[in-house]
């Protein structure tokens, strides 16, 4: 039988999350597709505040690799919008004119940010908070100017504010109501809340309403109702959120605030479902994640067949995330004369608590400067307790282990992901979990606003006892318990020879292993036994394994090697020929100075390596990709040394090796650079008589110059510098480090120091000559191989992957 499609609209975090939920369940069942406007994977949009206030990177908040949907055989369309939903034929149809069937289809585009309609508010320096793009503006306006407004004083603007006063900015939060945090706080609270942030730095302007954002083409300030100017060279708005609605509305799929649905997701609309924020159940629209997740797992039930009285609505509860303010709030916060409160206000330690009661039951709460008893309260009022309980139960004094040690089996450790104390130790008990990372995966507490992560690292020290360190050791990933270190140094000690060998012998708590353990396996394994070890290459990346970069409309990269840069005509012939013959999209010229034949047709890939009969360029691995060079002696009035030499017998040595990560190298002849080799991973740099090799640059996103490793005089000396360095960084680096990574981790005065002895880098470089002697020709092979042809480039529809 055909599996049933489901299609999903919008590839955020309620989307991802009910298919999720869906694989759960039933992980063969469904073939599935995802849509995404944006070019990521699903990321952690929670994250972009800490983003923004310097404790993660963007490159840290995605929450499902592109293994993730290869792995569970979704298709992934990023940077793809659905366009037209056809209700009747049951299609949807995008942006890029792809047309999907559906059997289900699953909306859940989120919401867009609540832009003010002001005179001005198309200014450059304007923006909302809301995506990657939003934050990274910030990050890229903080370093050059210095005065931000927020319009806006709830928990975005707040995060916001925080943000851009850790990024040097000086900072004013214009509010239009009286007291911070209206919607989540009284008035006792938000007044605290206002005093803290002062003294953190920020300023307030309350009562205000923005009525012109000033400037020319640029902002310069705002203008107020009451007359009243300030500067601003950035403006961010963060007055709420619209659900995004306008493609269920345009399609008559009945909405109101939101998408409305039942209590399965569904809309009116059969086979059609809503979660997440463009959501409207029971006349509430959702702009937290704990509800869009329970939505997640009402629905995943539903299309899975499972029996479920479904979704009745949640209870909410917010906290703020930013350091040295504790503040939470949860179900009703203003009393009326239905409820009764009990308060309790400590002005000197600023310290203030409200829990209310009506007929009996604690129905909200608003605490201040203490929030150890919110999930408690927020349990209690998800249970419909009686007040008694709470009194009873007294308030919590303890911290750290002994508050775990004192919490309920039922008590909640993570309020955005609904896990309860009980649920954490009885994984931690029956999986032998030692770590948060694991806790996380098994869980998934601690994996959305992380402000959890030190009450589930208690609970693991409160049940493991002793055998708990809290400077805990990075694992792989969440299958295993092992570190990097440790795994290698069972592989040698056993003798292991295959991925699964390693992962049941090592107890991989997992059968499969996941897209985070393979690869590294698939890569110690090699690099500890490059002559016997059989590549793995179903473990591989996709990219990897197809020998070619995919794109974002699922086409194929081809760059051919080139070495050190040069060319010559009949080459160009070549790649001409089969540009032509395969409509290639385009040929572009790369930054590492090859040339790249973009939009290839998958089928097409084996017959145009085969017509260019070139060896492939590797720019799709994580291996030796280019050595860039600069003209040199030979022509340059300036150049000391024959650098395009130097790069192309450096090239031809180490292309097609397997690093941890990608490796790119540079030479020039003169300290003019102009390879760039300062922000390479190995830039080698000639002087008159001698070469200086720098290593562990980087010019991407993690910005890093090289840092000068050796001097050295003569030509043989630099390949066995670079031999002996590249072969430490494959010994030493964890597997997807960067040479700069790994550089600034280890110290480069401790690779310098390693690599230094004679000896040491003999046995380094004949261990190198080893890993060179394994190396095959990719391309050739592929197209020798039948099997492998028709198993790979016959099948369409592989999903996107990663770079
Ligand atoms: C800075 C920030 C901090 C936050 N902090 C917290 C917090 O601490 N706690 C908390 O609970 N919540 C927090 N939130 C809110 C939380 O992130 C959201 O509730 C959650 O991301 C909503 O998930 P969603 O999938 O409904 O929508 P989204 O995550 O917005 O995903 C919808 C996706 O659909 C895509 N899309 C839209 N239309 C189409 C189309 N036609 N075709 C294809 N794709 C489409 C959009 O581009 C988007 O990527 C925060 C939000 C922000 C911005
Ligand atoms: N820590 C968290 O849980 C967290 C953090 C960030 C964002 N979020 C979520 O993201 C969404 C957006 O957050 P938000 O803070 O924008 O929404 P919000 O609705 O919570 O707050 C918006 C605030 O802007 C104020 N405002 C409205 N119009 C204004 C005007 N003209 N001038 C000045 N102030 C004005 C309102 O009084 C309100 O307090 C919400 O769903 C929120 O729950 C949650
Ligand atoms: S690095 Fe020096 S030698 Fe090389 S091209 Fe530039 S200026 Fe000329
Ligand atoms: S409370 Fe947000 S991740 Fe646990």
């Amino acid at each position: 039988m055909p599996k049933q499609k489901i299609v999903l609209i919008g590839n955020g975090m309620a989307g991802i999350r009910a298919i999720e939920e869906i694989l759960k369940r039933k992980p063969d069942a469904f073939d599935i597709t995802v849509f995404g406007t944006e070019p990521y994977p699903n990321y952690n949009r929670i994250q972009l505040s800490k983003v923004l206030q310097g404790d993660t990177d963007v490159q840290d908040i995605t929450l499902n690799e592109w293994q993730w949907y290869e792995d569970n055989n979704i298709r992934l369309y990023p940077g793809e919008t659905v366009i037209e939903i056809d209700k009747k034929n049951q299609f949807v149809l995008t942006d890029k004119d792809r047309k999907e069937p559906y059997d289900k289809l699953i909306i859940a585009t989120g919401s867009n940010p609540f832009m003010l309609p002001l005179p001005g508010a198309d200014k450059e320096g304007v923006t909302a908070f809301r995506d990657i793009k939003d934050c990274e503006m910030m990050m890229d306006y903080s370093k050059k100017y210095k005065k931000a407004a927020v319009i806006g004083g709830g928990l975005l603007g707040l995060e916001a504010a925080r943000g851009l006063l850790n990024l040097g900015m000086e900072v004013d939060v214009i509010h239009i109501a009286d007291y911070l945090m209206e919607r989540q706080l009284d008035r006792d609270a938000g007044n605290l809340l206002k005093q803290e942030l002062e003294k953190q730095g920020m300023n307030f302007l309350l009562e205000k309403q923005t009525v012109e954002i000033t400037g020319r083409n640029h902002v310069t300030g705002l203008r107020f109702k009451d007359g009243s100017k300030i500067k601003a060279d950035l403006v961010v708005m963060a007055v709420g959120i619209k659900p995004n609605v306008a493609l269920a509305k345009e399609h008559e799929i009945p909405v109101n605030r939101g998408i409305v649905v039942n209590d399965h997701m569904e809309t009116e609309v059969p086979n059609i479902y809503a979660v997440g924020e463009c959501a409207e159940h029971r006349q509430m629209v959702y702009g937290l994640v704990a509800p869009l997740y329970e939505q997640g797992q009402a629905l995943a039930k539903h299309i899975c067949d499972q029996a479920d009285e479904g979704y009745k609505g949640s209870v909410l509860s917010t906290q703020l995330k930013v350091s040295g303010v504790d503040v939470f709030s949860t179900g009703k916060i203003l009393d009326d004369e239905s409820t009764k409160a009990i308060k309790m206000y400590d002005d000197w330690r600023g310290i203030y608590q409200k829990v209310l009661v009506e007929e009996g039951k604690i129905t909200g709460a608003v605490l201040f400067g203490d929030t150890k008893d919110g999930n408690k309260l927020l349990s209690l009022i998800k249970k419909g307790a009686d007040v008694e309980e709470y009194l009873e139960s007294g308030q919590t004094e303890e911290s750290g282990v002994d508050l775990v040690a004192s919490m309920s089996d039922d008590e909640l450790i993570c309020g955005c992901n609904g896990v309860s104390k009980g649920a954490i130790v009885e994984a931690i008990n029956n999986q032998g979990l030692t770590t948060v990372e694991q806790v996380k995966g098994c869980t998934n507490a601690s994996r959305s606003c992380g402000t959890c992560k030190s009450l589930v690292s208690d609970l693991l020290e409160c049940t493991l006892g002793d055998e708990y360190s809290a400077d805990q050791k990075e694992t792989i990933c969440s299958c295993t318990t092992l570190s990097r270190d440790e795994v290698i140094e069972e592989i040698k000690e056993k003798g292991l020879t295959h991925v699964r060998e390693v992962m049941n012998v090592l107890g991989w708590k997992t059968e499969e292993g996941c897209s985070k353990c393979k690869p590294a396996i698939n890569y110690y394994l090699g690099m500890i036994n490059p002559s016997e070890y059989e590549d793995e290459r179903e473990s591989r990346f996709v990219n990897e394994r197809l020998h070619a970069n995919i794109q974002n409309n699922g086409t194929y990269s081809v760059v051919p090697r080139m070495y050190g840069g040069v060319t010559n005509s009949n080459d160009l012939r070549k790649i001409a020929d089969v540009a032509d013959k395969y409509e290639v999209g385009m040929i572009k010229v790369t930054g590492g100075q090859r040339i790249d034949l973009l939009g290839v047709k998958k089928e097409d890939l084996p017959n145009i390596w085969a017509d260019l009969d070139m060896p492939s360029g590797h720019a799709y691995a994580k291996s030796v990709r280019t050595v860039k060079t600069c003209v040199g002696e030979n022509f340059c009035r300036f150049g000391t040394q024959d650098s395009i030499g130097m790069g192309i017998d450096i090239e031809k040595k180490f292309e097609g090796l397997y690093t941890p990560h990608k490796v790119k190298m540079g030479v020039s002849a003169c300290p003019r650079n102009c390879a760039e080799g300062g922000i390479k991973d190995v830039g080698v740099l000639g002087l008159d008589g001698a070469w200086e090799v720098h290593v562990g640059g980087n010019g991407g996103t993690d910005l890093r110059q090289a840092e000068l490793l050796f001097k050295v005089k003569t030509q043989e000396e630099v390949l066995e510098m670079v031999g002996a360095f590249l072969q430490y960084y494959r010994e030493s680096a964890n597997y997807l480090e960067r040479t700069s990574a790994w550089v600034e981790r280890v110290g480069i005065e401790h690779v310098r120091e390693v690599l230094s002895d004679k000896e040491t880098r003999d046995e380094l470089n004949e261990r190198m000559d080893e890993a060179l002697a394994a190396v095959q020709e990719p391309w050739s092979e592929a197209v020798k191989n039948e099997t492998l042809l028709k198993e790979l480039y016959e099948k369409v529809n592989v999903p996107t992957g990663s770079n």
